[in-house]
């Protein structure tokens, strides 16, 4: 198992809508509706009035004759397989029409789905294409049926794609190979499936115009078998992280990734080319409203992480929809992780699921609306290849093995050629050698014969003469054939040797110039291999730099991490304590209500019926009112004994002055004594001045 860097579909090139590169293909994204029958789990659920039975929003062949599902208020009342949905609203007053890739019914098994809308994208992939298959919808309505199936009967979009892209494979001449990466977003956090020893959490990167999940887990996989098996470990960890986490299958994304290498022989000008394509095959989390599903605390928050990220995917697709220049792919991991794949270089299927449960109405028809829109996003897929450096340095070393064996076995043939050579030479001179002695041994007989001719003397011996000619002839005659022969057998030695030496200057020409050649070859591959040994020692010491620099950035976050960490501890220790004082001050309340509660009992049993405290504050006012009238009269009496007391002053004044003035008046001289008494004082002496305004104050009440 490899913990390696792996990329996410190639380029976020949108597609133009003008001309398309060779071999690319330009179309929108694939949507299929799939209506799921109707389970147990469905049971029937009166959603109005009006509708007292009803358990499906969509009419099926069951449904149909049982004439339930009209009378619902919303409910799909027509589709057919090549994708027109019919949606009615309100008992069928409003009415709306879908246009999909293809709709399909609870009566269309996985085989059929699988054979008609996904399959060829799957084949495409084998081709170097990238494709992607999402299934989309509310929880329950079949997603993860749909994508993994249950059995082998019933199996799902990924055990189908791997059975077939494994196929595909045997099949090639080419060289394929398969690895598999594994994660699920939960809450907004990417977590690696096949990562069995640690629960890290990923991020995502770019670079060069392509995404990635850093240190995603890749496995090498050789056999569908093993891949199902990865899977499920995966998922029993999912089962394990749910515990963990709280996180049930429906509560995150799952994406499984297969990458497919495919590597073709070089080509006549030797370049070697390999395609590297993704097929992604993601679950989504089940869409649904809080409300509905009655999420709390948790699961709310899990429901939000959800609802974030599938409204950032209706966000996306709505923007790629309308063609706008900027698409909101960074407001999700979600959509983040499938920038490339939603309107960008990779073929889509979604299958969009929806459920029959009438109170699942608003989400269906939300779910159809979505899909409609998906429906409408344009993507332009290319063949991904790549020069394969690998398979190009293994061939040239190959050819250059094979040249060298080539070289070889000429130098071998040159030299047994020379051998031949030296050979026919030596014949040659031998066969020189034999002429020139058979020469001299024809010039000895010639002068033995006319040293015979002269003692044979004259005419006389003509008989003999004429017989020693006739054998001198004969003798001439062999003589002259073998040296014929001689001469035949030296020009045949010569003409092989001639031969010899065209097929050895031949060799040696052509071993000459596929060493060259080789040579040639062999310099630019080390040419060729020394650049890339001069990119991989660039890259390498970027990494350096980059991993120097990320250990001092992971040094600092450490320690801000651990600051934090004492931070969150002094918090905590403090909260401690403020939720102690609190945990005190909410007891002492507790208390105090207790006490007020028991005070109130208490007090029910003493306390007056309404009616007779709305007669006591009658009385009550009554005698207010009362008492205030009285007050008024008084405040008038009062009024008119001052007015009356002021005349009297001032009259009693005036005959305080005329008896003064008098002295001698015993009337207002008693007056004046009765007046100084009522003062109240012994020794006071009553001013008739001043004696109003005590007199006055006094008498006010
Ligand atoms: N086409 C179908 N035929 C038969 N049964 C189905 C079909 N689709 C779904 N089901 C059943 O419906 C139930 C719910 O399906 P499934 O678990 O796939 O829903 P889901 O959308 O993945 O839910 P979640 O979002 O919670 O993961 C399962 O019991 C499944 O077997």
């Amino acid at each position: 198992m490899s913990n390696q860097t792996i990329g996410f579909s190639g380029s976020s090139r949108r597609p133009s809508t003008g001309g398309s590169p060779k071999s690319a293909i330009n179309e929108t994204i694939r949507v299929v509706c799939r209506l799921r029958p109707s389970l147990p789990m469905d049971a029937p659920k009166v959603s109005s009035p009006r509708d007292g039975v009803g358990a499906a929003t969509f009419i099926t062949p069951e449904s149909m004759g049982m004439g339930g599902a009209s009378s619902y208020e919303s409910f799909v009342s027509n589709f057919t397989p090549e994708g027109n949905l019919t949606y009615s609203k309100n008992w069928g007053e409003e009415v709306k029409s879908f246009k999909y890739s293809g709709c399909v019914g609870p009566e269309v098994d996985q085989e059929e789905l699988y054979s008609k809308q996904i399959k060829d994208i799957v084949s495409g992939v084998m081709d170097g294409y990238h494709g992607t298959i999402l299934a989309y919808g509310q929880t329950g309505s079949g997603k993860t049926y749909t994508m993994k199936g249950e059995g082998d009967a019933s199996a799902g979009v990924i055990p189908r794609s791997l059975r077939d892209m494994f196929e595909l494979a045997s099949e090639s001449v080419d060289d394929i190979t398969f690895s598999i990466s594994y994660l699920q977003i939960y809450c907004e956090v990417i977590y690696d499936m096949l990562d069995t020893s640690s629960r890290k959490v990923l991020s995502i990167r770019e670079k060069d115009n392509r995404l990635y999940v850093e240190n995603l887990t890749e496995v090498p996989v050789k056999s569908v078998e093993s891949c199902l098996e990865l899977i499920k470990e995966g998922d029993m960890k999912r089962a394990t992280a749910s515990t963990l986490l709280n996180a049930q299958s429906s509560r995150s994304h799952a994406a499984l990734l297969v990458t497919v290498t495919r590597r073709k022989k070089a080509d006549k000008a030797g370049k070697a080319t390999a395609c590297v394509s993704n097929l992604v095959m993601v679950d989504l989390a089940g869409s649904e409203r809080a409300k509905q599903s009655g999420a709390k605390f948790q699961q709310f928050e899990e429901l939000k992480a959800i609802n974030l990220s599938l409204s950032a995917l209706g966000n996306c697709v709505s923007a790629l929809a309308a063609d706008k220049t900027h698409v909101p792919y960074r407001d999700s991991k979600l959509t983040r992780l499938l920038q490339h794949t939603l309107g960008g270089n990779s073929r889509t299927a979604m299958v969009v699921c929806v459920r029959p449960g009438n109170d699942d109405a608003g989400e269906t028809y939300s779910t159809l609306m979505f899909a409609m829109r998906a429906s409408n996003v344009k993507v332009l897929a290319k063949v991904n290849t790549v020069l394969d450096y690998e398979k190009l340095y293994k061939d040239l070393q190959l050819n250059l093995d094979g040249s060298g064996d080539d070289v070889h076995r000429m130098e071998l043939e040159v030299v047994n050629l020379k051998i031949e050579l030296e050979k026919a030479k030596e014949a040659t001179q031998v066969a020189e050698n034999q002429r020139g002695a058979l020469g001299k041994r024809l010039e000895m007989s010639e002068r033995g014969f006319q040293a015979s001719l002269a003692a044979a003397g004259g005419e006389d011996n003509g008989d003999l003469v004429e017989a020693i000619e006739g054998v001198s002839e004969k003798w001439q005659q062999e003589v002259e054939a073998i040296q014929q022969e001689y001469v035949k057998e030296i020009e045949a030695l010569k003409m092989k040797h001639d031969q010899n030496l065209k097929a050895y200057k031949a060799a040696a020409n052509s071993a000459n110039f596929d060493t060259e050649e080789a040579g040639f070859e062999l310099e630019r591959a080390q040419k060729g291999h020394l650049e890339t040994l001069e990119n991989v020692t660039s890259l390498t010491e970027k990494l350096r730099e980059v991993e120097k620099e990320n250990s001092g950035r992971i040094a600092e976050l450490l320690d801000e991490l651990n600051a934090k960490i004492l931070l969150i501890e002094e918090l905590q220790g403090g909260r401690e304590k403020t939720e102690k004082a609190h945990n005190k001050k909410i007891m002492e309340l507790v208390m105090r209500l207790e006490e007020l509660e028991e005070v109130q009992q208490s007090q029910k049993a003493d306390m007056v019926s309404r009616d007779a405290v709305l007669e006591m504050e009658t009385l009550f006012s009554d005698t207010v009112e009362k008492l205030m009238h009285r007050v008024n009269q008084l405040e008038g009496k009062a009024k008119e004994n001052r007015e009356v007391e002021q005349i009297g002053n001032k009259h009693v004044d005036q005959k305080i002055q005329q008896s003064r003035q008098k002295n001698s008046d015993p009337h207002a001289m008693a007056l004046l004594a009765q007046m100084e008494k009522n003062a109240g004082g012994v020794g006071v002496r009553v001013e008739p001045g001043r004696l109003r305004a005590r007199n006055g104050r006094k008498q006010a009440f």
